[in-house]
């Protein structure tokens, strides 16, 4: 037999190993092995992780080299080559290791697991005491224990003395549930012959005959009890003369907690309905092709997406539809699985690990054919996509912060031209760079402009907070504000509240010297909770008890900030007694399911007012909502981001697009103390394209996305000379390497200068062609994982960064 060699990258991330390695594949497994399989093998000192992405019958590694791959972890191949190949791709376009472009595309319960296994090498009596107890009767032991046990200094010892041996042992997570199942033999030979065997045992012979005219069924053991009446002695003992058998049955942990009933296809209007043919027709053609889906706020994208995907299904497809986070969108998931039943798995952080890799699987297996899901979800395994669909497109969540740093829209893209169906992109406020796209005619523009029922949209109103405060009105609410809650509670219909808490966190202020309590290891205020009475810091996680005395000047005038959604709960109780409020936020969501009970109780209008941040501004359809209040505009508007004014934006048009929605005529009132702001008042009209023109204009000025592309460069270390000379020497390194049509920014001080004790600087490269970046930066990257990481450097490199 051939040699059989196998190219595996290997779970091991620094520079000098992001490259297929080629090991031997033993005899016994030349059959069995397939590229995409995880398998462990031998990597220096230790076994890793490792994914086979080919396979080949020769190499160039002196056989007195080569390796033997050590273990296969799948039968089955957890990777496709379609992934295989996007890895490469992604590899490239965000500039990441292979390793990570791999690892992103399975759940986690596959991804690499190392435990640190103790084992002995010598009789238990050469062991010190307290390393007996931990050993008890075995022969190996993990690590934690000793850790625990407070006994690592021992440990080391007895590793130096050879006493015992430590080893790193690839744990394999992702348990699949299984269940105890009864198979009744389908022979009726088998049944016959039970049958002579209980001769004596009337009950027996019952069940023996019950299973009979059950041949070959499989059914749980309480099934059958139920049924004949039977004991388990009696099942047990029916068992063992052969009529029958015991089987695991894989079960999937069902990570919906309530029922859905049916829903039909809407019949659609005019405007949804010359969407949908564009969209279908593009299916038929099997061109991939990628829409931009612009809809007013309540104009009936869902139902679009919805029967597109029917198409897709009808047709034997797959279909993979994205919403933004969608623990908080569990109205999107129930209209899908209204529609679709059984054919949709979902994917989201909301879930445990073992959900997310039941969901995994049955996408893997073919069991279902529309996954609705967050971020990652654009990796679902199927091998036969038919339509990809971004929900509200212009969500920055689409983003991954860490490595690999893509976009979902990207992978979408890519995905969409391997087979060769369309992309839909939907929102009420499109991102820019979407928008100017469809303008150019990169992305194929279809417009809703009315709402499905032909409500208007609600009438939005600015109440201008300096006027307030000159009246007198130190409230949080204005007056506007006040008299349209007291009308709603009147009227018995409902509401929401909406706070920005972009850019806006609650503090603790000293109010004679002015200090803020800030962080110790990052460069930010703490912010203050209230229920805790703790402050925190939202980076890096350091807490502590909210200070009685100023720790600068030992003042008792410690005043807490604590504006928060509990704060304006508290005023709408002081204002209205009788208000029924929800409240939406961190505290109230912690467990498993909150959204949806708040959301369904809200629905069944057991509140007047739904009070909540960022994550009631989408998604919610409730027929009673007839008025909208923001509480802060401004909030988002001055951080230090070049698509401020486009989030606010954003924001606003969206949580204004709850009120108002089916019979009941909607109103909206804004608090800023910027009504002037154009992203204030074109909010006010609620009319995209303005908004657009203007910002463009803006951003061509300034030389920004979409006119120009923008890549970050960030530096940090603990001393703050290093960060900085490192940055200087990044900045210097980039001048020489690319073109002078390149603009460098920098370095300077990152927005938040200091974080997790690090010390922040970053250089900004804007550039409108520039052929050599990737090379460039590949360089770059290539000289920091040689050597500057050794100087406690950290650089990432980001070619699509979300916040500058
Ligand atoms: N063709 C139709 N006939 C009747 N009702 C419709 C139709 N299309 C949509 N609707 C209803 O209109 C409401 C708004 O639709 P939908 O939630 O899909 O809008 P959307 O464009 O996704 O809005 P948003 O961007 O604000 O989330 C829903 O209650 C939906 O059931
Ligand atoms: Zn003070
Ligand atoms: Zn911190």
């Amino acid at each position: 037999m051939s040699l059989l060699i196998a190219e595996v990258i290997v779970d091991v991330s620094t520079y000098h190993v992001d490259r297929p390695f080629d090991y031997e594949v033993p005899t016994q497994w030349a059959n069995i092995i397939e590229m995409g399989c995880r398998v462990k093998v031998p990597f220096g000192p230790r076994n890793v992780l490792g994914f086979v992405i080919g396979l080949k019958n020769e190499t160039d590694v002196p056989s007195n080299k080569l390796k033997s791959i050590a273990q296969i972890l799948d039968i089955e191949p957890v990777l496709t080559e379609e992934m295989l190949l996007m890895a490469k791709w992604l590899k490239n376009e965000t500039i990441c290791y292979e390793i990570d472009a791999l690892q992103v595309m399975l759940p986690s319960a596959l991804r690499a697991k190392y435990e640190k296994i103790i084992t002995m090498q010598e009789e238990k009596e050469a062991l010190p005491e307290d390393a007996k107890v931990i050993f008890g009767k075995r022969q190996q032991a993990n690590f934690k224990e000793f850790e625990r046990a407070g006994l690592l200094p021992l440990l080391k010892q007895l590793i130096t003395d050879k006493i015992v041996r430590i080893e790193n042992v690839v744990k394999q997570q992702g348990n699949v549930k299984e269940i105890r199942m009864v198979k009744i033999s389908d022979d009726q030979q088998d049944i016959d012959k039970a049958m002579e065997g209980a001769a004596r045992a009337a009950k027996q012979r019952l069940l023996i005959e019950w299973m009979s005219r059950h041949l070959g069924e499989v059914l749980l053991p309480q099934k059958i009890y139920e049924e004949t009446g039977m004991s388990p002695a009696v099942l047990q003992s029916v068992i063992e003369k052969g009529a029958a058998h015991f089987i695991q049955e894989e079960v999937y942990r069902d990570p919906f907690t309530k029922e859905v009933s049916r829903t039909q296809s809407l019949q659609l209007t005019d405007e949804q309905h010359v969407a949908l043919k564009a969209i279908t027709g593009s299916m038929e053609e099997q061109t991939g092709k990628t829409f931009l889906l612009h809809g007013v706020t309540g104009s009936g994208k869902t139902e679009i997406y919805l029967q597109a995907i029917q198409k897709v299904l009808d047709e034997g497809k797959e279909a993979i539809m994205l919403v933004p986070e969608i623990s908080l969108t569990p109205q999107m998931t129930e209209r899908f699985r209204s529609r679709f039943g059984e054919m949709v798995a979902v994917m989201h952080s909301g879930l445990s690990v073992g959900e997310k890799y039941d969901e995994w699987r049955k996408i893997q297996q073919g069991k279902v054919s529309v996954v609705v899901g967050a971020r990652s979800a654009i990796f679902a395994p199927f091998t036969n996509i038919g339509l990809i669909i971004l929900d509200e497109e212009h969500e920055s969540t689409y983003k991954q912060e860490d490595s690999p740093r893509y976009h979902a829209r990207d992978v979408a893209i890519w995905r969409s031209e391997f087979y060769n169906c369309p992309v839909i992109l939907g929102s009420a406020t499109p991102a820019l760079e979407s928008f100017a796209r469809a303008k150019k005619g990169v992305y194929s523009l279809l417009s809703l402009k009315q709402r499905a029922l032909h409500q208007p949209l609600p009438t939005v109103f600015i109440a201008d907070m300096r006027e307030e405060l000159q009246k007198g009105n130190r409230s949080m609410f204005s007056e506007q504000l006040i008299d349209a809650i007291r009308i709603r509670l009147e009227k018995k219909e409902q509401m929401v509240m909406f706070l920005n808490r972009r850019g806006y966190s609650s503090f603790v202020l000293c109010r004679d010297c002015g200090t803020v309590v800030q962080c110790p290891n990052c460069d930010i205020s703490l912010t203050y909770h209230r229920t805790t009475e703790k402050l925190k810091c939202h980076y890096c996680g350091y807490e502590e008890r909210v200070p009685q005395i100023c720790p600068q000047c030992q003042s008792e005038h410690i005043r807490y900030f604590g504006t928060g959604t509990q704060k304006v709960e508290e005023e709408i109780y002081k204002l209205f007694p009788e208000a029924r409020v929800f409240r939406m936020d961190v505290d109230t969501t912690k467990h498993k399911g909150a959204h949806e009970e708040i959301l369904q109780a809200f629905g069944e209008g057991q509140a007047d007012i739904l009070l909540g941040t960022q994550m009631i501004a989408k998604g919610l359809d409730f027929p009673n909502i007839t008025l909208v209040g923001v509480l802060s505009a401004d909030t988002s508007l001055h951080l230090p981001d070049y698509r401020a004014a486009e989030r606010t934006f954003q924001l606003l048009t969206q949580v204004s697009g709850r009120a108002g929605r089916h019979e009941k005529l909607g109103e909206v009132i804004i608090q800023s103390y910027t009504p002037e702001h154009y992203a204030i008042e074109l909010a006010k009209i609620q009319d995209y394209e303005p908004f657009y023109e203007r910002e463009m204009f803006l951003r061509r000025r300034s030389s920004y996305p979409p006119y120009y592309y923008v890549a970050l460069v960030q530096i940090s270390h603990e001393d703050v000379m290093m960060a900085a000379e490192y940055a200087g020497r990044a900045a210097d390194w980039l001048m020489e390497n690319l073109s002078n049509k390149v603009a460098i920014i920098g370095p300077t001080t990152a927005s938040i200068s200091r974080l997790q004790n690090r010390y922040r600087y970053q250089c900004l490269i804007k550039y409108k062609i520039e052929p050599n970046l990737i090379p460039v930066l590949q360089r770059l990257l290539a000289m920091y994982r040689a050597e500057w990481i050794k100087q406690g450097i950290l650089m990432t490199v980001d070619l699509d960064p979300s916040t500058i």
